[in-house]
């Protein structure tokens, strides 16, 4: 993050703000609609899009991808004085893993419905609603409910809540996923601990910062190395050995796909080569949006399936949702546990 300090350069949580100009949000604090006439047809190029305005409208709000600082600030502004919490660490809750809000107490639960401006969840797994309140003594903010590429959000929409994180006043981002194991290592229900991810979706041109870059979140070129914090994985590795699950967590990197489809074997092998332990389809983004604002990023994948990189008829090599919730379902107290206790921990030394 050279030449990028968050204390001079990024509004703080406080609503100050320090930073030059806002290049995405000059036309205005809402985001950009785009209102169709009605049907359209082109007789040109005998195009025909058979949507109804309100049809199109609601396309188009699902793909609008622009949240100037100002929208971020308003989003960050209502859930600040909604819950009367200044939150200082961010959670992301992967599927099936939504329990790690319902250990936060004194919550204050915003449905993502009623946050303006705030997109919705559309899969199973993900609740769809934010919560705020404390753990282990510290304020933080819960994402039951996150967005996917898949979903067909853009990446800036589907990190977008990370930034309004930053504005709410969060420090530390945890983000957690249900991964598939393609280190042949990996068991069905071990943790690893991210320490780097291979950007699949940035390899093909996407990335949550392209566009315009406002210097009030963070610079135009982010440094990547040193993503995920060593210290909170030191941390993590000592919590799980007090925990007496230390043969089942690992240290390893993630690879997000776009989905919706599980990988092919072939993908799996190429994934594999390259380095990749686990692989999903989230992320990826959210810390890329978190480091380009300066946050400190602890995450870890739930292996809730293995992958298989050896071609067989076998039934059970087949990933299915099902198996990811339900895997989930069954470690989500000892996912709760390492998130309350290193929560505990960096309040310690806080
Ligand atoms: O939100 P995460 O990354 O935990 O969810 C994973 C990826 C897909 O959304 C889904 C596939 O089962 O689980
Ligand atoms: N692949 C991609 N995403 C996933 C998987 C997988 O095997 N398991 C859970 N999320």
């Amino acid at each position: 993050m050279t030449g990028y300090s968050s204390k001079t350069d990024v509004a703080t949580a406080n609503g100050k703000q320090n930073g030059s100009g806002n290049q995405t949000g000059e036309n205005g604090t809402k985001p950009t609609e785009f209102t169709p006439q009605g049907n359209h047809a082109s007789s040109e190029n005998n195009i025909q899009c058979s949507l109804t305005s309100d049809e199109f409208r609601a396309v188009n709000l699902m793909r609008q991808d622009m949240y100037p600082y100002e929208v971020i600030q308003e989003i960050a502004d209502f859930i600040v004085k909604g819950s009367g919490i200044r939150p200082k660490i961010g959670i992301i809750c992967g599927s099936g893993l939504g329990s790690l809000a319902d250990i936060i107490q004194n919550p204050k639960v915003f449905d993502y419905e009623k946050i303006p401006n705030f997109p919705v969840s559309t899969v199973e797994g993900h609740a769809g609603r934010l919560v705020v309140g404390t753990l282990e003594g510290a304020n933080v903010m819960a994402m039951q409910g996150r967005f996917h590429f898949y979903e067909g959000y853009p990446l800036a929409k589907c990190s977008m809540p990370v930034r309004v994180m930053k504005l709410c006043g969060v420090e530390y981002l945890f983000a957690t996923n249900a991964a598939g194991g393609i280190n042949p290592k990996y068991a069905v229900g071990d943790i690893m601990l991210m320490h780097d991810h291979v950007n699949m979706l940035g390899f093909a041109g996407n990335s949550p910062l392209q566009g315009p870059n406002d210097p009030r979140f963070g610079p135009r070129f982010p440094a990547l190395v040193n993503s995920y914090n060593k210290d909170l994985i030191n941390k993590a590795i000592e919590i799980s050995k007090t925990m007496g699950i230390e043969s089942s967590v690992h240290v390893g990197v993630y690879s997000c796909l776009g989905g919706p489809t599980y990988e092919t074997i072939a993908e799996l092998k190429a994934l594999r080569m390259m380095g990749v332990d686990a692989v999903g389809m989230s992320t990826v983004h959210e810390v890329i949006t978190a480091r380009h604002c300066d946050m400190k990023v602890f995450a870890f994948s739930l292996i809730t399936n293995k992958c298989a990189t050896e071609y067989s008829d076998k039934k059970d090599d087949e990933a299915s949702h099902d198996e990811v919730m339900a895997v989930a379902k069954n470690r989500q107290k000892t996912c709760c546990e390492l998130v309350s206790r290193l929560v505990a921990e960096i309040q310690k030394t806080a």
